[in-house]
């Protein structure tokens, strides 16, 4: 039994290895096993100078954990180029050595007179394999490749695609629960991320995760699989929750709501998403699986066009960062948690340092004030319609003038051009925000404002949140500035996301120690 008493599923974490050396190969198989890995795929196309008999024993024999046996040829993706006899002479010698599993492609194992007898009695199990480059193919011709593959009489069977958009594995989600084998199918590259992550929700036979150090395009870190995502406790019943968001790698979310939804025992995982289209995505991704969503940059205006409902808090900042797929309906209804947690955020922190302004505890600290935004987008509309609810007066500048205008009219606020923000003095006690992405990694030398005028400042806010301290806040620190981070924003966020997601109360201690041992 796992958490909450949810019962784990048999899935398996793989680490491919493409060590040079039989040493090297027999080192990372150990490393793999420390980082968590229950089995590791052998690939003996990036062995130099390999020698069957003799490195074959040295890899079975010493092998911590159980070994897939990959000797892919050229034709197929892989790395060998010699002689087809001596290739299968090789995968048919590791059979007979006890590797755990041999892995056989497709066109050998569909071809009677060329293939060395898949059907072999030994322990070892045979995966056939298949890898189909260029764009994915359509349901109708996946189910009939699966089929194709089943009829040789596979153990297991592995079918792989390259994804060149987050939506072509549907395909894949698609075809795994209707497997009458065990089945590896995945797709390849950045946006095929989630096709590890989930496959083990719709009955997928293993997970592929990569070691520390060691990134490969579109697979998970162990570190995450064992940490965050725990592929052992999805079943069908788990609901997907995304962060919509491009880039998308940066965010922390994962860390955050994953360990937060075991906590309380709720069945959900929480992926990145790596989205191009938001139309397509939406189209195509209509299962009430798929329950709910976070937004990040760039979207967040622009989804508020699929939205069926949008909350009148986020109707009027005209800016969603959260969507739960109604379960009566189905409809998608939109919410924004940004503003409260960013505005909150600034708040708690002038209160707790006292001020003029703390005549009533019902009175916001921020009413009366100047309140300096620095971006125009969906995190500064945020800002802005909260800073205006709270009575302060807004004044905005932006790298697009027209933007800033148009928000500054909708809080009754100033705009200006953003080459004035250097010579801009506020009054003694503003309050300044950066809603725009300077300063986030990797470009942290970037300063959104001039360094001269931090000082004029009582609080400046970051919504960036990596690093946790800015290059702004650094220096605001030092004008005497308060400073709040991004990270608090995000934390309180999600808080408000995680509510909206699951219908329960957030763990909000626990989340704030996962948040704060991160960001340390
Ligand atoms: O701004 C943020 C941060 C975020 O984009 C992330 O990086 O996890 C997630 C969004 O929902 C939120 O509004």
């Amino acid at each position: 039994m796992g958490y909450g008493g949810i019962v784990r599923n048999s899935t398996m974490i793989c680490v491919p290895l493409m060590g040079q050396s039989v040493e090297k190969m027999v080192s990372d198989m150990f490393q793999a096993k420390a980082q968590g890995a229950d089995l590791v795929e052998i690939r003996l196309d990036y062995i130099k100078n390999f020698q069957p008999r003799q490195d074959l024993e040295i890899l079975i024999r010493d092998k911590p954990l159980p070994v897939i046996i990959v000797y892919r040829p050229k034709w197929e993706g892989g790395q060998y180029e010699g002689d087809e006899t001596r290739r299968l002479d090789a995968l048919c010698l590791a059979r007979e050595l006890g590797a755990d599993y041999i892995d056989f492609e497709l066109k050998v194992a569909s071809d009677p007179k060329g293939f060395h007898n898949l059907n072999y009695h030994s322990n070892s199990k045979t995966v056939v394999s298949c890898h189909v480059g260029g764009m994915t193919p359509s349901k109708e011709d996946l189910s009939h490749l699966v089929a194709r593959m089943q009829s040789t009489g596979a153990n297991i069977i592995k079918l792989v695609t390259d994804a060149v958009d987050i939506t072509d594995l549907e395909r894949i989600f698609h075809l795994l629960p209707h497997c009458q084998v065990p089945i590896i199918a995945y797709s390849t590259g950045d946006r095929g991320l989630i096709s590890q992550l989930l496959c083990p929700k719709f009955g997928g036979f293993l997970v592929y995760g990569c070691m520390e150090g060691n990134s490969i395009p579109g697979l998970p870190t162990l570190n995450s699989l064992r940490q965050a995502y725990k592929p052992e406790f999805l079943n069908a019943d788990t609901k997907i929750f995304g962060l919509i968001s491009n880039p998308v790698s940066h965010s922390k979310g994962p860390i955050l709501h994953n360990p937060a939804f075991r906590h309380v025992g709720y069945n959900g995982i929480y992926v990145p998403m790596l989205v191009d289209d938001l139309k397509e995505f939406f189209s195509v991704y209509s299962s009430p699986d798929f329950a709910g969503f976070s937004v990040g940059i760039p979207y967040k205006e622009a989804i508020t066009g699929y939205c069926d409902e949008i909350n009148p808090l986020a109707q009027s900042i005209g800016a969603v960062n959260t969507i739960i797929r109604r379960p009566s309906d189905g409809k998608l209804i939109g919410y924004n948690t940004d503003c409260e947690a960013s505005i909150t955020a600034i708040e708690d922190a002038l209160k707790a340092r006292g001020g003029p302004n703390q005549e009533s505890p019902l009175t916001s600290p921020l009413t009366g004030k100047l309140f300096v935004l620095v971006g125009a987008g969906g995190a500064g509309r945020a800002l802005a319609f909260g800073a205006k609810s709270r009575g302060a007066r807004v004044v905005i500048f932006d790298i697009d003038y027209e933007r800033a205008k148009s928000l500054a009219h909708s809080v009754s606020g100033e705009a200006h051009r953003y080459e004035e923000i250097s010579n801009f003095r506020p009054e003694k006690g503003a309050i300044l925000a950066n809603a725009t992405p300077v300063g986030m990694h990797p470009n942290t030398d970037r300063i959104p404002v001039a360094e001269v005028t931090l000082g004029d400042y009582q609080l400046v806010f970051d919504s960036v949140y990596t690093p946790r301290k800015t290059r702004l806040l650094k220096e605001a620190e030092v004008a005497g500035a308060i400073v709040v981070s991004g990270v608090e924003m995000f934390l309180r966020q999600a808080i408000g996301q995680f509510n909206l997601f699951t219908g329960e109360e957030a763990p909000e201690e626990f989340m704030r120690e996962i948040i704060w041992e991160t960001f340390l």
